[in-house]
């Protein structure tokens, strides 16, 4: 379908902090892609909202954490759902982790994407207008990090 097209690494380098109560290491935030997938080193501070509660994901060796980004939850129809998350800082530091994107964003693509027709039906109406991938990064850097969601510019 070409959403593992142009996949990029990010590489975060979060220093200890003297005072982790009074900032964050990454403010809370959905992923702008389809897929994540992110290896961390020993320090934690990863937490992931579910049920209106920071649950932490605790880092395990050898483990990757797969995060669901915003695009897939469009075309799957809200099936997966884009998980909010968020870095505690911390004074142990340095965390480091290294992610990978599973986007076309330096291509900014005008390929089209919208719910996978197999996942409709009379009863599972499409919950989102389709965008390209272009539209859609635009659209989430209006607002930043801290805006609103740009999916529910998208929901129908
Ligand atoms: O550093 C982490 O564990 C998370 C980074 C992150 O959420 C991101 O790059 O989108
Ligand atoms: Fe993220």
């Amino acid at each position: 379908m070409g959403c593992a097209d142009g996949h990029i690494f990010v590489c975060h380098y979060y220093p200890g902090c003297p005072q982790p109560d009074r900032t964050l290491g990454h403010t809370k935030h959905r992923d702008l892609d389809f897929l994540n997938i992110l290896l961390q080193n020993q320090i934690g501070g990863l937490q992931v909202l579910h049920d209106s509660n920071w649950v932490d994901i605790p880092p395990m060796e050898g483990a990757l954490v797969v995060n669901i980004g915003e695009l897939l939850q469009v075309i799957t129809n809200d099936k997966f759902k884009a998980a909010e998350h968020r870095v505690l800082a911390n004074c142990a530091g340095p965390r480091i982790s290294l992610a990978c994107f599973f986007t076309t964003h330096f291509e900014k693509s005008n390929k089209i994407f919208g719910p996978i027709k197999q996942l409709l039906s009379e009863d599972e109406p499409p919950l989102y207008r389709e965008t390209s991938v272009k539209e859609y990064i635009d659209s989430y850097y209006s607002t930043g990090l801290l805006g609103d969601s740009s999916l529910a510019r998208l929901r129908m």
